[in-house]
């Protein structure tokens, strides 16, 4: 291999070139940095920016929670250390891990307040929890020394050697910690669980559409993200030896702000990069005197106006287009129904002696609304029934009651023989109820391989865990889900699109796409939530033929549609719905000749089709 052609492999490779470029940047910056005292500080305290910064990035930028206890979490992580090495002689390589439990039991506690909260409200709880917490550093005396502050009383050290705060040991030291954390970030937006976390970002349904229990996301990533922004502050309180309130403050939890959104929120480099150019625009600012804060205040501006997803994101952007390589998508879904291969789907464990699944008089009432009335109905396994009905007939309305994203007001839903009504959504998924949804629910940062691969996470061996540090065993989940994935998007003639950004693709596609990731979950019941609505006639003679693929697998599908004939074409058995009742059941043809049925709803395209 020659010099050029290794060069430009290791670049084009994102894991060889962070393996190679962060820990040579870094020893760069000890390099030019230790030789002066001023620069050893601005490195230092650059380094632990980025360790608060990397916490906050994890949770607000990857997980989308809008958490602004970090301020409080860095804050609690600095003072416990101090207090554990004072008060107890615990020593310094300890006070650290300890710092690092003491602040994610705290995150641990305050998830509990904003587990059933989104966005702002999450902002405003945890705002209300860090303003309390600045206050208690403020006034508690006795274990934070007040607004006075505390002194760590010994230096850390370790053997002989003490690493005092402005030395460059200690710029060694904490750049160190930045790259274990640049690592462990990196390991994690490249696993299960970084995709997990973009999903509860973008489109927490696409978790419970995978049987992704979205409360253990968030929980864990709440918890490590407190233990990072602990280890950033045990990391501060030696650096400065003194510690006191004005540090944890509002302005610096703006700061951290800043750092991640001009950085760029949810990308591995944000974190390093919102820093930096926060760490350039002081040093420019300082040198201006009075007009610091224009200085500061302009930069901001002009750096959200020229990229609002940050400057990682602008330089990905240029760098695609520098790239020689570029992702390939076809324009066209040009895989025929024949390609599906007979040995993909195979239910395993069905009971044909019993139905599959029962709905007992099943009543669904949104206040006022009652939106399903009393609706009893038994399918076989193997059967494909399609549902139709008027809009607003109840059809959505039972099928959450059967997925679990509705709980009907009474009435039963048995699935293989029990009854499932106590199951979350996700459970409902792990026993083989797969679903669509009728807007597209993938994740649209994610590519289609990864939404698919996602439908897989329920059999992944590596807990989370083990998915954070991307273990061995973690990473060979992964090739294998991705190999799965990968095959089923090409079994329903995705497979040229399968690295393409889900945001990017036809309707037709992602609906496919959805319709792969359920498979992942290797369900015996699927259900298809209007599969066919904004399909091209193409897309839908497309979507057809997967359905029959999976009829001759003896899948269990519903399907609801708005188009009869469609219906009619896929199914073995039609069920139709009016005002929340089910007026209608039996094999296609018989159910079109029923009167109430033509009369009711389907009208002149009935007497069509019959
Ligand atoms: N979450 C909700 N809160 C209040 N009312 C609801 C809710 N979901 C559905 N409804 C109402 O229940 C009735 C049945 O709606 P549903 O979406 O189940 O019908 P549908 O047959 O699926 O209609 P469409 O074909 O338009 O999707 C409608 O009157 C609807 O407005």
């Amino acid at each position: 291999m020659t010099e050029m052609s290794f060069l430009s492999k290791t670049l084009l490779r994102p894991d060889l070139a962070v393996h190679v470029a962060i820990p040579a940047a870094l020893l760069a910056l000890y390099a030019f940095a230790s030789g002066d005292s001023y620069m050893t500080y601005l490195a230092t305290a650059g380094a632990i920016s980025y360790v608060l910064t990397a916490s906050f990035n994890l949770v607000f930028g990857y997980a989308g929670i809008f958490s602004l206890a970090s301020i409080a979490f860095y804050g609690i992580g600095a003072y416990a250390s101090v207090y554990a090495e004072n008060q107890w002689g615990m020593p310094f390589w300890l006070s650290f891990p300890f710092a690092m439990l003491v602040a994610s039991v705290f995150a641990a506690i305050l998830i509990f307040p904003t587990s059933h909260l989104r966005d702002i409200f999450i902002a405003i709880v945890t705002l209300g929890f860090a303003v309390t917490a600045i206050e208690v550093f403020a006034q508690w005396d006795e274990v934070t020394g007040g607004a006075g502050g505390i002194y760590l009383i010994d230096p850390p050290s370790i053997g002989s050697h003490t690493f005092l705060g402005g030395d460059p040991s200690y710029l060694l030291f904490s750049l160190f910690v930045v790259w274990a954390v640049g690592e462990l970030t990196w390991r994690i937006s490249r696993s299960g669980f970084g995709r997990k976390l973009i999903a509860l970002r973008e489109t927490p349904r696409a978790l419970a559409a995978s049987g992704v229990n979205d409360a253990k996301i968030r929980f864990a990533v709440f918890v490590l993200s407190g233990a990072l922004a602990g280890l950033a502050g045990a990391l501060y309180a030696h650096f400065q030896l003194i510690i006191s309130p004005e540090a944890f403050s509002i302005s610096r939890l703006i700061e951290l702000l800043l750092a991640t959104v001009i950085g760029g929120a949810g990308t591995f480099l944000g974190p390093f990069l919102g820093v930096l150019v926060l760490i350039l625009i002081d040093e420019v600012g300082a040198r201006m005197g009075d007009l610091e804060p224009i200085v500061y205040g302009v930069a901001v501006i002009v750096l959200m106006s020229v990229g609002r997803h940050g400057v990682a994101n602008l330089l990905a952007r240029a760098w695609q287009q520098w790239s020689p390589v570029r992702p390939t998508v076809s324009s066209a879904t040009s895989a025929t129904v024949s390609k599906l291969d007979e040995e993909v789907l195979t239910p395993e464990g069905l009971d044909s002696s019993r139905p599959l699944l029962v709905v007992e008089d099943v009543t669904v009432q949104f206040g006022g609304v009652r939106a399903v009335s009393g609706v009893t109905l038994a399918l076989q396994a193997g059967e494909v029934v399609g549902m139709v009905g008027p809009n607003g007939a109840g059809k959505t309305s039972l099928f959450n009651s059967i997925t679990g994203e509705v709980t009907p007001t009474s009435g039963d839903v048995l699935f293989a023989g029990r009854s499932i009504l106590n199951d979350a959504p996700h459970q409902r998924r792990k026993r083989g109820i797969g679903r669509t949804f009728q807007l597209p629910s993938l994740v649209p940062d994610l590519t289609l391989v990864e939404n698919v691969m996602l439908g897989g996470e329920i059999r992944a061996r590596a807990g989370l865990l083990r998915q954070s540090l991307f273990s061995r065993v973690a990473r060979a989940d992964d090739r294998s889900r991705r190999a799965e994935a990968l095959a089923l998007l090409d079994e329903l003639g995705l497979g040229d699109r399968a690295r393409g950004r889900a945001s990017d693709q036809p309707y037709g596609v992602q609906r496919l796409t959805e319709i792969a990731r359920s498979l992942m979950l290797s369900p015996a019941l699927l259900m298809l939530d209007e599969p066919g609505a904004g399909l091209t006639e193409d897309e839908r003679g497309h979507l057809a033929g997967v359905i029959e693929h999976l009829r001759r697998r003896h899948l269990t599908v519903i399907v609801i549609d708005h188009n009869v004939s469609f219906v009619a074409s896929i199914s073995d058995r039609m069920v139709v719905m009016d005002s929340g009742e089910l007026i209608a059941d039996g094999a296609p043809k018989d159910v079109l000749q029923v009167e109430r049925v033509v009369g009711a709803y389907l009208g002149s395209e009935a007497a069509a089709h019959g």
